[in-house]
């Protein structure tokens, strides 16, 4: 069921978008919350950073003017020189508390967005391309920072040195301050325009960016098929043609970006031609003297700079916005809840001798067709119980509803004599262990693997290695139990890994094991070492086996016979071979014998 699962999932098409809210500027503010002492030391800098800018104009104009006056000019040049390296070393204290800030709300993100995705339903991961999630994580935060760092906090600091420039400006010649303002006011406008398309444009690029992620995992994930049907090419090909999208989509963020350019510098430049215009005929007329005007330029710099940071930010934090939409749209899907709920008291006494109870339990993924239909049985605690059928019959699905990876759509589903409803998701698996059929191993050590869900020591981890008939992997490797096992356990045999599995799933000394018996890894050598360690689990705990070795299923006490997700028969080997004719068929065409 796994290598289905995967092949659904990177071939399935993107998530919609619009089924998301856009974000806005407090979503960006969310993140950078945790952080807000930070965000007061970097207004403050940047107040500082503001007076010593402020101050230089003031100073040159002050000894212009006793230049002109032909008076010493005294300590103004050293004051001016000592006024510029403060405001150099306070604006570099801003610039790291401005980064460390931006850090902060990455992190935080980051954070939020790995812990929920680690908690989203598995109906709603099966649904989702596992590379656009890790794009989210990666791609789409950064985003974040760049709104944060490309001036948004900074050009918060700027808006300071903007203010005193336009109070001294006013002071200096209002006229000449209206006509500046206007001119810069039109080209403010204008940049907005265009910034509303940039955010748009952006938030299609972090989704090209996504599905180019998500196209490169599956490549790399599948490589040993790809490769071995001679599909490199065509599957190279495909990743290209992600690259080429995320690439033209990148042109059309160039081009607005692009506009962004010539916009402000033509204003700049109008700017200053309509200053010095009408400020050079303030002067012939004696209305402005030639240090004023030259302290009014200088102040339009002061003007012109936070202006442009301010424009840039807008930019950014449009970018932002695209990014922290698709990471809202991740955070937005309700987490997997812990699913107990207090039921009405329905009559009934549990029987805690029944290990496990199914009363007409139906589920179907999605709006498909119904897998499981009113399967109703009971197992008893200690019992071994084997569970047969065609493919597809829903023996798998039957597994993951028991262990709660989904809740089924009608029924009750009873572990150790309790309504699993009742009980947390977490109450419910930890007495119950998982096998599944492909089961991977984590990438990590032989250790890590084991100690997954309990902590185990060395002599523990050994022992369940034994019990599984895997000390020869330890011995394989002078690491021992700290040998890696590769990406999912690709250092490993199927069969290993399955053993391995059911290694770390015995050291959780589960009360019901269910083990999903893998199709592929079945062989006559180990197939003694198998069918002992099965009677050897199945003495400390009950038992179910998704079987497809005769062997397996013959000493059972119960054989459960599925077909196309309702229960068709049940009984033991001898007694169905007698009453069930697809059992029969099962036994001569499907079980492997050894
Ligand atoms: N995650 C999923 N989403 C949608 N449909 C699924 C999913 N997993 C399984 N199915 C479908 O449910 C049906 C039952 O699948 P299941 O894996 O339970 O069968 P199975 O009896 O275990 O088969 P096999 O013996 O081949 O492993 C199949 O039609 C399958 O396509």
């Amino acid at each position: 069921m796994t290598a289905l699962q995967d092949d659904r999932r990177v071939d399935a098409p993107a998530e919609p978008v619009a089924a998301s809210r856009r974000a806005t500027v407090m979503d960006l503010f969310r993140f950078v919350g945790v952080q807000r002492g930070f965000v007061g030391v970097v207004l403050g800098l940047g107040a500082a950073t503001a007076l010593t800018t402020l101050a230089q104009p003031a100073l040159v104009g002050r000894a212009l003017e006793r230049v002109a006056a032909d008076e010493p000019v005294g300590r103004l040049p050293w004051v001016l020189v000592a006024v510029v390296i403060c405001g150099g070393v306070l604006s570099g204290i801003q610039h790291y508390l401005v980064q460390r800030t931006a850090e902060g709300a990455v992190r935080s993100a980051r954070r939020d967005l790995v812990t929920h995705l680690l908690r989203l339903p598995v109906a709603e991961i099966d649904r989702r391309r596992t590379g656009d999630l890790v794009a989210r994580v990666g791609n789409d935060t950064n985003v974040v920072r760049t709104a944060l760092t490309q001036g948004f906090v900074e050009s918060i600091a700027g808006v300071f040195t903007l203010l005193g420039a336009m109070i001294a400006m006013l002071l200096l010649d209002p006229m000449l301050l209206l006509v500046a303002f206007a001119v810069a006011l039109v080209a403010v406008a204008c940049v907005a325009a265009v910034t509303q398309q940039l955010e748009r444009s952006s938030h299609g690029l972090q989704r090209a960016v996504g599905e180019l992620g998500s196209a490169t995992d599956r490549a790399l994930r599948s490589v040993r098929t790809v490769r071995a049907a001679n599909a490199t090419e065509i599957e190279t090909a495909r990743v290209v043609r992600r690259v080429d999208k995320a690439w033209k989509v990148g042109l059309d963020v160039a081009w607005v970006t692009a506009l962004v350019s010539p916009l402000s510098s033509i204003a700049t430049q109008v700017c200053f031609l309509a200053v010095l215009g009408l400020g050079g005929w303030r002067v012939a007329t004696g209305n402005l003297t030639v240090a004023e005007l030259v302290q009014f330029i200088l102040y339009l710099f002061l003007l012109i700079m936070p202006l442009s940071r301010i424009v840039g930010t807008v930019g950014a934090v449009g970018e932002a916005l695209g990014g922290l939409t698709r990471i809202g749209e991740v955070l937005d899907v309700p987490q997997e809840d812990e699913g107990a709920t207090r039921l009405a008291f329905s009559g009934a006494r549990p029987n805690p001798e029944l290990a496990l109870v199914l009363d007409n339990v139906s589920f179907r993924y999605d709006d498909g067709p119904a897998v499981l239909d009113r399967l109703t049985f009971a197992i008893r605690r200690g019992q071994r119980v084997a569970v047969v059928g065609p493919s597809g019959a829903g023996k798998s699905t039957l597994l993951n509803i028991i262990v709660r990876l989904y809740d089924p759509v009608a029924g009750i589903v009873r572990v150790d004599g309790q309504d699993v409803r009742e009980r947390t998701r977490s109450q419910v698996r930890a007495g119950v262990g998982y096998v599944e059929q492909d089961a991977p191993a984590l990438a990590g050590t032989l250790r890590d693997n084991l100690t997954l869900a309990v902590p185990a020591s060395d002599d523990e981890c050994r022992t369940a290695l034994a019990d599984v008939n895997l000390l020869d992997v330890l011995d394989r490797s002078p690491a021992g139990l700290d040998a890696e096992v590769g990406e999912g356990g690709v250092m490993l045999s199927g069969g290993e890994r399955q053993r391995l599995a059911l290694a770390r799933a015995l050291l959780a000394r589960p009360t019901t094991l269910l083990l999903d018996e893998s199709t592929s890894h079945l062989d006559g050598l180990n197939e003694a070492r198998v069918r002992d360690l099965i009677d050897r689990v199945s003495a400390g705990c009950t038992l179910v086996v998704v079987a497809h070795r005769l062997s397996t299923v013959v000493d059972s006490d119960v054989i459960l016979v599925m077909d196309r997700g309702r229960l068709v028969a049940q009984g033991t080997h001898e007694e169905l071979l007698r009453t069930s004719m697809l059992y029969r068929q099962l036994a001569r065409t499907q079980l492997v014998e050894h």
